[in-house]
């Protein structure tokens, strides 16, 4: 692929989940080196949406390409491109009778044949990125939740994927620990010349750290632009969700609506 083509490519998506269509018609380019936020309320299929990018769920119609190429159906095709999407779960995923920096080495020790003392390294290397060298010892249950996450992260970033996918990274986290999280999304993203997608109901915390955002509602994209088109957005889709209003146009789960797969 050429250097300025999307790292990530949406075009016109159709994804279903359990009979139903969860999302339809979703277009969205992801230029290399930016931080895209999908914003959306509870339900709204924001996981749904990246478990089509990490080749989970199948689009059941238009296309999702990653790196270039359409996501792979086949298995080993499959575990090939998700080495190159670092994922950063809601929640940490962190073994809690593994050190700091035993989790941070699983992926090396699932994926790479490299001795022991290099992994070390290569782990040290990604616990300084995040600011945790200190606690590599550490175990999980001796962390702050915000610790705990950059943890997680620095074992996201183990195998140094192109592409770095957070869900819901705020989730739980106090409001300083949320910005020092969203803060070192944004430097990981330029210094290590990564591209992010962050799906987040965070709006304010995400958006000061965002170059596009998308907001899903209702079935699809319902805006998508840069953080202060958002802002200045009067659209009553967006000031509904940017204002946590449970009245106004967005329905949600409780309100049935039409589906295209049934
Ligand atoms: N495996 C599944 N089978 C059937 N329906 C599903 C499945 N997973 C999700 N859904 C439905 O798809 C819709 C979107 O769910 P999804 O989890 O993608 O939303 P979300 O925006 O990520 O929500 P949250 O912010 O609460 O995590 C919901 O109505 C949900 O009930």
């Amino acid at each position: 692929m050429t250097n300025d083509a999307p790292i990530v490519r949406l075009s016109h998506l159709r994804l279903d989940r359990g009979g139903r269509t969860v999302l339809r018609d979703i277009s969205l380019e992801v230029p290399r080196g930016s931080i895209v936020a999908v914003l959306g309320p509870s339900g709204s299929g924001k996981s749904t949406l990246l478990a089509a990018l990490t080749g989970e769920l199948e689009p059941a119609a238009g296309s999702v390409e990653v790196f270039g190429q359409a996501v792979p159906q086949g298995r080993r095709a499959l575990l090939e491109l998700r080495k190159g999407i670092g994922v950063l779960l809601q929640g940490n995923g962190l073994l809690t009778d593994l050190t700091a920096a035993e989790n941070v080495a699983l992926p090396l020790r699932a994926h790479t044949h490299l001795p022991d003392a290099v992994i070390r390294q290569l782990v040290l290397m990604k616990l300084h990125a995040v600011g945790l060298r200190a606690v590599a010892d550490s175990y999980p249950r001796e962390l702050s939740g915000g610790m705990a996450r950059r943890v997680a992260l620095a074992r996201a970033l183990a195998l140094d994927p192109p592409l770095m996918i957070y869900d819901e990274p705020l989730t739980g986290l106090d409001p300083i620990a949320s910005g020092v999280v969203m803060e070192l999304v944004r430097r990981l993203n330029d210094t290590l010349g990564l591209t992010s997608i962050v799906v987040t109901h965070h709006v304010h915390e995400t958006l000061p750290v965002a170059d596009h955002a998308i907001v899903i509602a209702n079935g699809g994209i319902v805006f998508s632009g840069t953080p202060a088109q958002l802002e200045a957005s009067d659209d009553p889709f967006v000031r509904q969700f940017l204002n946590g209003e449970p009245d106004g146009p967005i329905a949600f789960d409780a309100a049935p609506r039409p589906t295209e797969a049934a």
